[in-house]
């Protein structure tokens, strides 16, 4: 970082704008300071009309724009007044009739948005890559000892006012700040054009460009990450499309920890499946309770609780509606909880979760999961790249492969379970009745012991397994789960179906009388 802390005084502003929002406010009071405007066409244009004094870039270079706007800044007495070191390069300057410029206010061609139009040509998506603006851009931000350079309309009111309080000039820090932006944008930017045409080339695929360019912006640094001794960060998309962990609001609490956001997310991702009232809490990345009840959430979450009481201790609590003061007051009556996550939270409830202040309480607004995304998975040496699994299946796209049918009660059960089991860690089982998980099985490595596993916590919790329903994430290789599972008193089972052994497993639950039917869609999560 530069040591020089020096303000600078804007005397001469270039400003060349695709996007005009607050451009003709923001020049009207540079121009109230005394700063002189340099400008290109359509920029020039709209100041002029709007009565400010404005010199066009043309007019000033003695260079006409040309090309269809390709060349319009692209000239030494431009670059040469941006990237001159003051002090330094003055003699030089002088010479050529190179005037100082202090600040570049620019923002770039809309190539993204160009490029997200479905009827977007080749043609269109090339000319929309802009050329002079990051031209300029990263020669203000190399130069900030001198120049300062803007690349966000949101940046004009702070700029504006910190001008005023010191007779038209900024600091080295707010410089070295605006250039640092400017790097982080013309980065984006560029990766943007490197995303879209990567796809176009070999190596690169419709979905999947040769190299992938992401940006994150860092929303909090936290204690530590997964353990103590791990540092970490959590950096978040910088639009994401839905309401999630990412955009959430936290109304009180202690800081959110690398753990909270992690179980946070899988709990709000659980809860969203359903449309009914519904709760899920999640401890250590897994649902260890999730019901859905029409009589409310306040139901929802006692349903959920009883699946796994002891597991619910110090839970991540996601709901799919409002938290009402009934529901809080459930909850920080009766447990410790991490985080309680909804889409709003009522006065009320707010203020009975106050009294626990500790408690994570987080508001995230309502979502809509229409626009695909992508899921990503670090592993040393690389990125994993999928669909988010956005998928799921309806009651109608059930096979029936049994003798006997599933009773409408059971198809309700099933569906429930199913959703519960895509998010919970492969090899996945999961018990429910009347839309309450009554065991989960999580995370083993074999199938038929998530079954014991999910078998024996239903017991732990005195809920009676005769009559529920059972979902495997995954087909079932062998006919042992499907033994267990009439064993403990399951009537209907859910599974993708696929196995080479399908016939054996579809006759073991004949056999025993239940029913089975097949999704066609699998959900594993590691
Ligand atoms: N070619 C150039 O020399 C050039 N100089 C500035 N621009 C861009 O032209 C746009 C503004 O144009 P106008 O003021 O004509 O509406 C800005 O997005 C700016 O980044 C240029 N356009 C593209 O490269």
């Amino acid at each position: 970082m530069t040591s020089d802390s020096q303000t600078r005084r804007v005397n001469r502003a270039l400003i060349s704008v695709s996007d005009k929002s607050g451009i003709v406010e923001f020049a009207r009071e540079l121009r109230a300071m005394n700063v002189e405007l340099l400008s290109t066409g359509g920029t020039f244009r709209l100041l002029e009309q709007n009565n400010i004094e404005v010199t066009e870039v043309a007019d000033y270079t003695g260079f006409p724009e040309m090309m269809d706007g390709r060349v319009k800044t692209l000239h030494p007495k431009v670059h040469g007044g941006i990237l001159g070191r003051r002090g330094t390069d003055d003699a030089i300057m002088a010479e050529h009739g190179i005037s100082a410029i202090d600040m570049v206010v620019v923002n770039l061609y809309p190539f993204e948005a160009t490029v997200a139009k479905p009827d977007c040509s080749l043609e269109d998506a090339i000319e929309n890559i802009d050329i002079g603006g990051p031209t300029m851009v990263r020669a203000a931000a190399k130069n900030h000892r001198d120049v300062a350079i803007v690349v966000n309309a949101s940046d004009y009111s702070s700029i504006l006012e910190e001008m005023r309080g010191n007779e038209g000039s900024l600091s080295q820090a707010t410089r070295f700040d605006l250039a640092i932006k400017a790097y982080e944008h013309t980065a984006a930017y560029d990766g943007a054009i490197a995303n879209y045409f990567g796809r176009l080339v070999p190596g690169g695929s419709d979905k999947f460009p040769r190299t992938f360019n992401s940006q994150f912006l860092k929303a909090q640094e936290m204690r530590y990450g997964e353990n103590p001794h791990q540092d970490s960060a959590f950096y978040v998309e910088k639009a994401p499309t839905e309401a999630c962990i990412a955009t959430a609001t936290q109304l009180q609490g202690k800081e959110l920890s690398y753990n909270n956001i992690a179980d946070t997310d899988a709990a709000l991702e659980c809860v969203k499946s359903f449309t009914k009232p519904a709760c899920v809490i999640v401890k250590h990345a897994n649902p260890c309770g999730v019901a859905v009840s029409l009589n409310g959430i306040g139901e929802a979450y006692e349903l959920a609780f009883a699946t796994d009481p002891e597991s619910a201790f110090g839970g991540i609590i996601a709901f799919n509606r409002e938290l009402d003061a009934a529901t809080a007051k459930a909850i920080c009556d009766r447990q410790f909880v991490e985080v309680i996550i909804a889409p709003s939270i009522s006065t009320e409830a707010q203020a009975i979760v106050a009294e626990k202040k500790n408690v994570r309480l987080l508001a995230c607004g309502q979502w809509d999961q229409s626009q695909p995304a992508f899921d990503y998975k670090r592993v040393n040496g690389g990125l994993l790249i999928q669909d988010r699994d956005l998928g799921m299946v309806g009651a109608d796209d059930l096979k029936v492969v049994t003798k006997r049918q599933p009773t409408e009660a059971e198809i309700h059960d099933l569906i429930f379970t199913w959703k519960v089991a895509k998010f919970v860690k492969s090899n996945a089982i999961v018990y429910g009745k009347n839309r309450q998980t009554i065991g989960v099985g999580a995370g083993q490595m074999s199938r038929v012991n998530s079954a014991r596993i999910a078998a024996i916590k239903a017991e732990h919790a005195g809920l009676e397994v005769k009559g529920a329903v059972m979902a495997s994430d995954a087909f079932f290789p062998f006919r042992d789960g499907i033994d267990n599972a009439a064993q403990v008193g399951i009537s209907c089972i859910i599974q993708p179906g696929g196995s080479i052994r399908d016939e054996e497993v579809i006759a073991a639950a004949d056999e025993h009388g239940m029913a089975m039917v097949f999704t066609g869609m699998r959900h594993f999560r590691h």
